[in-house]
């Protein structure tokens, strides 16, 4: 195989970096493209594959740094399947009538009122008779929770067998939703949880007496149809949790489908997805048979309250010496500096160390677990600068950021400008009317095309800066 091109085209797509170990490439031709990235369909294919296996670790690191709901503003959209039954909502959890050891499990974990989804989805999800209901918001808007408090109300703790079902898209992911059902339910000691999932080897032959069983589609799948450890048949609240993530996962649509089909027809099925893109809608119809839908709309980003510079350099060397003369200007606030390969990140970090700075490095090779810390690290103000990549802070809400540079413009594994990417990492510094700021490092031709590129495409002019230029450093401190 062409192990230079290959390795070019690693350099490029970092996305693909971590599958050249475990990949066959057979021998072919590679030619660059008109941006002059190099794909092999081998390449191609990981590089998909890889961003799925992102959403999940995405999905797990913002559930490790959030502390607290995410908020929001917009209104909240209901389809009722029946719209002449009256729409309850609720204000608070006393209004659920739940039981009171669970009133006491959701007080204990600091709960005082229903989070905006929550206020009508629990109504929905609590009613007689119970409710089928497909529900999107946003990630860190209350949706575990939410299902989380409707499974525990339905279960009869005297009857020893699974009645909730709830799919995970990762192992990883079951087990934090397995925390909140031990944590919401812990005034609750007769209610027990079982985890299937891989490792979790059972006796066969064996029956499972646990109320909740929470795992991922495979194992589930064997649980029920092949090992028969679960009588799907007794299930009367079956949860599919992060719809996104989870049909992102290649077989797991199939699994999940392949286990409702197993499950009675009255048994009440619950749908939660962050976005809900048309792929993820087709599922959701699939699964959901009459659904009420729930839609919480995503905070706006703009770009209305931000200022947009570009500086001007001639290579990479040339960007360093830029950043470093606008690093005062920068570290008033806390900023977030963007490469595009992790190897970028790597240097910057090392190299702005190198001239005393004190900077964070968010990098795809770290655990979740150490991200996640990094993250928390950064939020609490330790560090003032975090250097990382696309890949890697692709939808990670960190709120206090009110500075960012793109020491690489984003582009799609395309070369094309990417955007949604641009308007997500700039709009998060200008919310709630703060005001934001912007740094695009510019370094060839193309890269200026893709900036202009940009700019036509907001209809928003980005100025030029020169860092040299002290009075110029002062106008964007300000
Ligand atoms: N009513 C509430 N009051 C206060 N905090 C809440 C409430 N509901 C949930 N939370 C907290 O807010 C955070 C986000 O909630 P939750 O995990 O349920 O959101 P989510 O929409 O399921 O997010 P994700 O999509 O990432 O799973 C959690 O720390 C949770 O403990």
């Amino acid at each position: 195989m062409a192990t230079d091109s290959w390795a070019l085209a690693v350099d490029e797509q970092e996305a693909a970096v971590k599958s050249m170990s475990n990949l066959q490439i057979k021998e072919e031709k590679v030619k660059p493209d008109t941006n002059g990235v190099i794909k092999t369909s081998a390449t191609a294919e990981k590089t998909e594959e890889e961003e799925k296996e992102d959403r999940a670790a995405q999905s797990l690191l913002n559930k490790l740094i959030r502390s607290n709901l995410v908020d929001n503003t917009n209104q909240v959209e209901v389809l009722q399947r029946d719209p002449n039954s009256p729409l309850y909502s609720v204000k608070s959890f006393e209004e659920l009538r739940l039981k009171p050891q669970l009133l006491q499990g959701v007080y204990a974990m600091g709960f005082n009122r229903p989070s905006k989804i929550q206020e009508n989805a629990l109504p929905m999800m609590l009613a007689e008779p119970p409710q089928n209901l497909i529900a999107q918001s946003q990630s860190g808007t209350g949706k575990t929770a939410a299902f989380v408090l409707a499974m525990l109300s339905r279960v009869e703790p005297a009857e020893r067998y699974p009645q909730c079902l709830c799919l995970s898209p990762t192992y990883e992911l079951a087990l934090q939703t397995g925390k909140v059902i031990e944590q919401m339910g812990k005034f609750h000691p007769e209610l027990k949880l079982a985890y299937a999932v891989r490792g979790n080897k059972l006796e066969r032959g064996q029956k499972i007496s646990e109320h909740i069983v929470i795992g991922t589609p495979g194992t589930v799948l064997d649980w029920c149809a092949k090992l028969k450890f679960i009588d799907p048949k007794k299930i009367k609240v079956f949860v599919l949790d992060e719809a996104d993530v989870m049909i992102a996962t290649q077989g797991h649509q199939d699994q999940s489908i392949r286990i409702q089909r197993m499950l009675p027809r009255n048994c009440q099925m619950l749908l939660f997805s962050a976005t809900f893109e048309d792929s993820v809608w087709k599922f959701a119809q699939k699964v959901v048979p009459d659904p009420n839908i729930i839609k919480l709309k995503r905070e706006e980003e703009t770009l209305d309250t931000i200022k947009q510079y570009y500086v001007l350099c001639n290579n990479r060397d040339e960007k360093f010496q830029a950043l470093c003369n606008l690093y005062g200007a920068i570290t008033i606030a806390q900023a977030m500096i963007f490469c595009h390969t992790r190897k970028t990140a790597s240097w910057l970090a090392a190299e702005l160390s190198k001239e005393g700075h004190q900077v964070a490095l968010l990098s795809g090779e770290m655990m979740v677990e150490q991200r996640a810390a990094v993250i928390e690290r950064f939020r609490e103000g330790k560090e003032k600068v975090l250097v990382t990549t696309n890949v890697c802070a692709r939808g990670i809400d960190v709120e206090q950021v009110s500075v960012v540079i793109n020491f690489d413009l984003p582009v799609d594994k395309d070369g094309n400008p990417d955007n949604e990417t641009y308007l997500h990492r700039i709009g998060r510094t200008g919310r709630f009317g703060k005001r934001g700021l912007a740094v695009n490092m510019v370094d060839s031709k193309h890269s200026m095309n893709i900036l202009n590129r940009i700019q036509e495409h907001f209809n928003k002019k980005i100025e030029r800066l020169d860092t040299d230029d002290l009075d110029e450093i002062e106008k964007i401190a300000n």
